[in-house]
């Protein structure tokens, strides 16, 4: 039987309990004090709620971090360091270039193994692959609703309750977008170390009132030719500002890991 630690507790945490494939458990799951008496409560005392990583005393076999940006920064190294496998979904954390050193640091000096899930998106090997051949442009769009949209910074540059049709309201660059919107943006940090990079990877963020979808549209071209792909997921229903894949895509590294 194979053990997870999970980092956080919620909608997509939630969504990853409740698909655990057979032949992998919980063992440990890192969450604000607040959920601790819930998570003793719903598994008995079999899974254990840690304040921390280095509270772990046991040797996880894959690190699922269904977390926050916040939280790779702050448990990344100390996994890597560990030499245990890190599956990361909030991708975006990477935009910040002297925290990808120290993640990279660590997981050469502990021997750990780092995996960036491809979450939200597809098309993230096929990506990979028309690198190979020289890429020459990659953008990247969201569109998802005012409610997805909710809490974040799209708040100061746009009002999301008088909106009244499709709107662009910010472009830039993977790695502008992916600090600005930690919670929203991730895909495009995962598009832009797949393809070219986060500086040279051009992001439209939009709002759309009419809209109940997370949609996603990546256009790459390269010596390869091009591809164009939209991806219309279905966001949590608890958490409207995540689609469904991204959670699914934390499911499937767990059933990779029953299947080694
Ligand atoms: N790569 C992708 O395609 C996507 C990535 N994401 C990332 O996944 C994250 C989780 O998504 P949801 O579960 O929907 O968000 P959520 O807001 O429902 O849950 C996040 C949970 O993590 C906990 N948490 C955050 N930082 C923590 C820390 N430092 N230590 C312990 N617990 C911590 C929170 O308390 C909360 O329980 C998002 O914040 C985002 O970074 C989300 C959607 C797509
Ligand atoms: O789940 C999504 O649709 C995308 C998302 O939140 C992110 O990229 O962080």
């Amino acid at each position: 039987m194979k053990k997870v630690m999970l980092i956080g507790y919620g909608a997509m945490a939630q969504t990853v309990i409740e698909r655990l494939p057979e032949g992998v458990e919980l063992g440990w799951i890192v969450a604000r004090e607040r959920h601790h008496a819930a998570i003793r409560d719903r598994f008995h005392g079999k899974v254990e709620a840690l304040a921390e990583v280095n509270d772990c005393t046991g040797a996880p076999d894959l690190v699922l971090e269904c977390a926050s940006q916040q939280a790779v920064a702050q448990y990344g190294a100390a996994v890597l360091a560990r030499g245990w496998h890190l599956a990361v979904i909030s991708t975006g954390a990477l935009a910040d270039a002297a925290l990808e050193q120290r993640l990279a640091a660590a997981r050469r000096a502990g021997n750990g193994r780092l995996t960036l899930l491809a979450g939200a998106v597809a098309g993230i090997d096929g990506l990979e692959a028309a690198k190979e051949g020289g890429l020459y442009r990659v953008t990247y769009r969201s569109r998802k609703s005012p409610a997805s949209w909710r809490g974040s910074h799209a708040e100061k540059l746009i009002d999301l309750d008088s909106v009244s049709e499709a709107q662009i309201f910010f472009e830039g660059s993977a790695r502008e977008a992916a600090q600005l919107f930690p919670a929203n943006a991730n895909v495009a940090a995962t598009v832009a170390l797949g393809g070219v990079g986060m500086d040279e990877t051009r992001v439209q963020l939009m709002v759309d009132p009419q809209t109940t979808r997370n949609t996603h549209t990546l256009h790459a071209a390269g010596g390869f030719g091009e591809f164009s792909l939209e991806l219309s997921g279905l966001p949590l229903a608890s958490n409207p500002k995540t689609s469904t894949l991204a959670a699914l895509s934390a499911v499937r590294a767990c059933r990779e890991l029953a299947q080694q």
